[in-house]
Order: structure tokens, then C-alpha cells, then sequence
């Protein structure tokens, strides 16, 4: 019987990438909204390391997190998310940077053949805004916020979703940095690559991944390898 596809041949694939902690740091101008509505409410501001650490559920999440810290009410989540978001989309990539090797890696992926796209829990307006002001725009085939559904991350459907809205070329492969992340591709039963320099809270080894990476750099090699072992066990 004739193999058609030759061990070791770089195959393509489908892959979802997360957008905060993964593709860009973004935490700068998160905290700097978290923070003006902090002070709009008369509150003092927070570090960028306790903020930090309310990332990664999306933009309600971050402000109930703030509530509760904060000891304000959560008579005030609808008003405090709205201005929040206000801060947020009149400055969403002024101090926000693309990792480096990120760019380089999705060209070369693309030119691979892979489809890429975005599951993101930041709300869809500002991920898109933050993506083009990247450059990073071009590369995705589909960009999916946190409001695009009525549902988000660690709901799988989100990732689903995402999923749904390109045309596929070969197996699914989720990219992020949290907790959130790997439990929505686990939800999924999607392979997940784990960028450990994000915004993840718990140990690497506490955070189930197929494979991880520190730099972006290394990232079209750990797909090609991810692949191939899927190939293998298939
Ligand atoms: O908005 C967030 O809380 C996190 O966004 P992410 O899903 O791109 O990490
Ligand atoms: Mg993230």
C-alpha cells in the first residue's frame, strides 16, 4: 500500500491561538482601565500584579474580581464593566507589545499551510483592535471574543466555535497561557501547547498541556513535532 504522507513531512493544521499572555502582553493597558475606573469610583489603584492575576476569564470576570477585592458592591458590575470597557477601548494598545518571535512564527506557520484564528476571552472589539494595531490581524482567519457568543472560555464550545468559523486544514491545536485555556481545549479534546510566560497563576506542571514553550520562537518546531506524534499515535 502506498503511504502518501512520508514520515517526518511537515503537516498543517488548525490552530486557535488565546490573545492576552499568549500573542501580546497586554497587561499594561489592562491595568490602566482597571485602574481609571478605579479611580472614577474614588478607590486607590492596584499593581499590575494584582491585576494580574484577575486576567483571564474575561472583561465581567476582571471587574468582580475587582469588586470583591476592593470591597464595593456588586450593585455596581453592570455600570463598573461599562466603564472599565470605556477605558479599555479608548486605550487598548497604547502600552500593549507582541511577544517576540510571535510574529515570525505565525508567518512561518502560514506559510506552512496552517489556518490560524483567535479564541480570546477579551471582548471582540478590542481584540480586534489590538490585533490590527499589532499587525497581527492578517494572519487570522477568524477572531472570537468574549462576548461573541453568549458563552466564553472554559466553556469548549467557545473554542468550538472558533473552530467552526475557519475552513480546516488538517488536526485542531489550541495555543494559550492559563489555567482557563487548558481547560477549555481539555473540555475540547483539543491538543494544547502551553506558553509558560503569560499570565498563568499555577505551576506549569499543575497545568495540563500536550507540550509548552518559552519563547515564541520555538513555536512552528513544537506544532511540527505535536503533529507528527499525533500522526504517530493515530
Ligand atoms: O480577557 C481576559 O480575561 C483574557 O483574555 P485571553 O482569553 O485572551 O487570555
Ligand atoms: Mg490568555
Amino acid at each position: 500500500m502506498h503511504d502518501t504522507k512520508a514520515k517526518g513531512q511537515p503537516v498543517t493544521a488548525t490552530i486557535m491561538f488565546d490573545l492576552d499572555g499568549t500573542l501580546v502582553d497586554s497587561l499594561p493597558d489592562l491595568a490602566a482601565a482597571t485602574n481609571n475606573m478605579l479611580r472614577d469610583t474614588g478607590v486607590r489603584p492596584l499593581s499590575m500584579d494584582q491585576i494580574k492575576q484577575f486576567v483571564g476569564n474575561g472583561l465581567p470576570k476582571l471587574v468582580e474580581r475587582v469588586i470583591y477585592h476592593c470591597d464595593l458592591s456588586m450593585g455596581q458590575h453592570a455600570d463598573l464593566c461599562q466603564l472599565t470597557l470605556a477605558h479599555y477601548n479608548a486605550a487598548s494598545s497604547d502600552r500593549t507589545v507582541v511577544y517576540p518571535g510571535v510574529l515570525q512564527a505565525l508567518e512561518h506557520l502560514r506559510d506552512t499551510g496552517c489556518v490560524l484564528g483567535v479564541c480570546t476571552n477579551k471582548p471582540e472589539a478590542p481584540a480586534r483592535h489590538v490585533l490590527e494595531a499589532m499587525g497581527l490581524a492578517p494572519y487570522f482567519d477568524a477572531i472570537l471574543g468574549g462576548d461573541s457568543l453568549n458563552t466564553r472560555k472554559p466553556d469548549p464550545a467557545h473554542l468550538e466555535a472558533s473552530f467552526a468559523a475557519v475552513t480546516p486544514a488538517g488536526p485542531q491545536l489550541f495555543v494559550g497561557d492559563s489555567e482557563v485555556d487548558a481547560e477549555t481545549a481539555h473540555r475540547a479534546q483539543v491538543p494544547f501547547l502551553l506558553f509558560t510566560e503569560g499570565y498563568r497563576k499555577s505551576p506549569v506542571a499543575d497545568i495540563p498541556h500536550t507540550a509548552s514553550y518559552s519563547q515564541s520562537s520555538e513555536l512552528p518546531d513544537l506544532v511540527m513535532k505535536v503533529l507528527q506524534s499525533l500522526d504517530q499515535n493515530a
